[in-house]
């Protein structure tokens, strides 16, 4: 696939775990711009991953074919406003990052350009271990999707949804999750410690069970979940112990409660961005 030059408006972290992935999988960084008010972090990227960079998101939409709408959703009517106004998009493919902001309002904010995908991806972007979830109306050509695809397949994995509103199910499971997964971690930490181990010990437990359980999830695809877990719960052992004080805690509600506040904020800020 014929490369293009793409350009991030906003360059936090979430642009920074993508352009981190995108050139440790071998995309060109001259082929990458990223615009930010402050300098460190434009200063930190073009340092790290050798990439261009500019103050001026004006200088960044001209560079590229591809434009990133990277920014925070609050500023986002805003920043798209301030594009329109001072340089042409025509041509070029909008592609957002933003949650809670449906693609018809980032439509909308554009003037009604319609060349518009709408992503959500998560950190583990900057590791190519990403997972993106992407939908494009109809306005979109075949080519164009593709491409967006091929350029989220360089962090990660890439699920396409049918319908906008199943994005929020993908920030829920996806976006979002990394931190879900940090928390539980974290808790798991801080109770090895409580219980005497230092805490690089500690946490070095931690990331291997974490790492080795996500391994095995990925490497048996064949065999549910449920089942990984029965391979570890010896009866009447250690294991059965702690998942029993998980349920009887309720854990799979609380599960289900946190994912639902994450859509129902997305659905929240979609009505009021
Ligand atoms: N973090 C995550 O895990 C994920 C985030 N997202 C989405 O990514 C987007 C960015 O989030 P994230 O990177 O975490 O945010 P950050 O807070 O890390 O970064 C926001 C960046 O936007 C910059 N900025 C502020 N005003 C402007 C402007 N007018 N024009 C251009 N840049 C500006 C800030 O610059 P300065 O430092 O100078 O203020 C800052 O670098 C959001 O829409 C979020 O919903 C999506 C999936 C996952
Ligand atoms: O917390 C947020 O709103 C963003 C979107 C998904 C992860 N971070």
């Amino acid at each position: 696939m014929q490369a293009r030059k793409l350009s991030f408006i906003g360059a936090g972290n979430m642009p920074r775990s993508i352009i981190s992935g995108l050139v440790n999988g071998g995309y060109d960084p001259k082929l990458i711009t990223a615009s930010n008010p402050s300098t460190p972090k434009l200063e930190a990227l073009a340092n790290d991953f050798g990439i261009n960079t500019t103050q001026s998101n004006i200088e960044a939409c001209e560079a590229g074919d591809v434009i990133i709408l990277s920014v925070k959703p609050q500023i986002m009517a805003p920043t798209c406003a301030d594009l329109i106004q001072k340089t042409s998009i025509d041509g070029k493919i909008m592609v957002s990052i933003a949650a809670g902001i449906t693609t018809d309002r980032i439509i909308e904010m554009l003037g009604n350009y319609n060349q518009v995908v709408r992503t959500m991806p998560n950190t583990p972007s900057s590791l190519s271990k990403g997972m993106t979830g992407l939908y494009a109306p109809d306005s979109v050509t075949q080519v164009d999707r593709d491409f967006v695809g091929h350029v989220m397949d360089h962090v990660g994995k890439t699920l396409w949804v049918e319908k906008d509103s199943q994005i929020n199910i993908v920030i829920a499971a996806a976006g979002s999750s990394p931190a879900y997964f940090f928390l539980f971690a974290q808790a798991m930490q801080d109770e090895a410690i409580q219980m005497g181990l230092s805490s690089d010990d500690a946490r070095v437990l931690v990331q291997q069970a974490m790492l080795g359980s996500a391994e095995m999830i990925c490497h048996n695809p064949d065999l549910e979940l449920s089942e990984l877990r029965t391979q570890v719960t010896s009866k009447g052992g250690t294991t059965h112990a702690a998942i029993t004080a998980f349920q009887e805690n309720n854990l799979e509600a609380i599960v289900s409660k946190a994912m639902q506040a994450a859509v129902a904020r997305a659905v929240k800020m979609s009505s009021d961005l």
